[in-house]
């Protein structure tokens, strides 16, 4: 690779990777040599050292799939990534050894903050739910960051000994009380003049601890964005979660 980072999107036109275009075009070591959305033929993706990829969780898996058969480092907003699909990006990896794909949930360091800090808290409360909030055209529920942020406190949780979180109701018919992932209540509410939003709720007897992160502009995504596309190919496999770039790991 040169010294300046040749860079193609796909979700050229989207709310986030239309941001992401002009970013990398202002960046003075990145060029911006493609972009791509729904329809167009993604080729050799214009001779791109790395692919951006903001588009719909049903056509991100085989978008990346595509740029990793072509040995090209992916950057991925994109959100949907359960278990299985992360799965298949590893085996296809797994003959590409040179190639990195980072897939992040949230590239806001202040959500990337507070998962960390929801994970490290998670073990001293008995309760715990997450209240994510977004724009009215995001067509995901619940969003990537609270799917991720669940399954840490999840996982902290049982990690500490914490049995189920408490919960005396017995009568729910509209469901009013929100999902469940991972055993912790998730609530998604969807408001007319928000972009993105989060709060962590951590009850213990006579207190709550909140945590909360709000996202009020799309360009608090990109500098994590193009962190990504600067460190994706010094970080060859999957690596899920900007935090791993930060120095920020467990
Ligand atoms: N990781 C992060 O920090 C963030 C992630 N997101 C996620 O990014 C994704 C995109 O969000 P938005 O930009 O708000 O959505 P959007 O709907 O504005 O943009 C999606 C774009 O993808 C295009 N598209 C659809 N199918 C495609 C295909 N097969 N190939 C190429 N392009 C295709 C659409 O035409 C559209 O232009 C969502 O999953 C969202 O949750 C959004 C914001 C931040
Ligand atoms: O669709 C969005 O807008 C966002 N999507 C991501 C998610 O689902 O977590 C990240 C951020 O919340 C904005």
């Amino acid at each position: 690779m040169s010294d300046t980072i040749k860079v193609a999107v796909i979700g050229a036109a989207g709310r986030m990777g239309s941001q992401v275009c002009r970013a990398v075009a202002e960046a003075p070591d990145l060029e911006l040599v493609a972009t791509f959305d729904q329809g167009d033929d993604l080729a050799d993706l214009g001779g791109a050292d790395v692919v951006v990829e903001f588009s719909v969780p049903d056509a991100s898996p085989a978008n990346v799939a595509h740029c990793v058969d072509r040995g090209v480092h992916v950057v991925v907003g994109t959100t949907g990534w359960d278990d299985r699909r992360l799965a298949a990006v590893r085996d296809q990896l797994a003959e590409r050894p040179t190639v990195g794909v980072l897939i992040a949930p949230n590239f806001a360091i202040g959500a990337i903050l507070m998962m960390r800090f929801a994970q490290q808290a998670a073990r001293f409360y008995e309760s715990a739910e997450v209240i994510e909030l977004h724009h009215p055209a995001k067509v995901d529920a619940p969003s990537g960051t609270a799917a991720r942020t669940a399954g840490l406190i999840a996982a902290a949780r049982a990690e500490a000994g914490l049995g189920a979180v408490p919960d005396a109701t017995t009568q729910d018919p509209e469901g009013t009380r929100g999902g469940r992932l991972d055993g912790i209540p998730v609530h998604s509410v969807r408001l007319r003049g928000l972009v993105a939003h989060q709060e962590v709720l951590l009850g213990g007897e006579g207190e709550m601890l909140t945590l909360r992160h709000d996202s009020f502009d799309r360009t608090s995504f990109m500098p994590g964005v193009l962190a990504g596309v600067r460190g994706v190919a010094a970080h060859p496999g999957l690596t899920v979660g900007l935090e791993h770039y930060l120095g920020l790991d467990d």
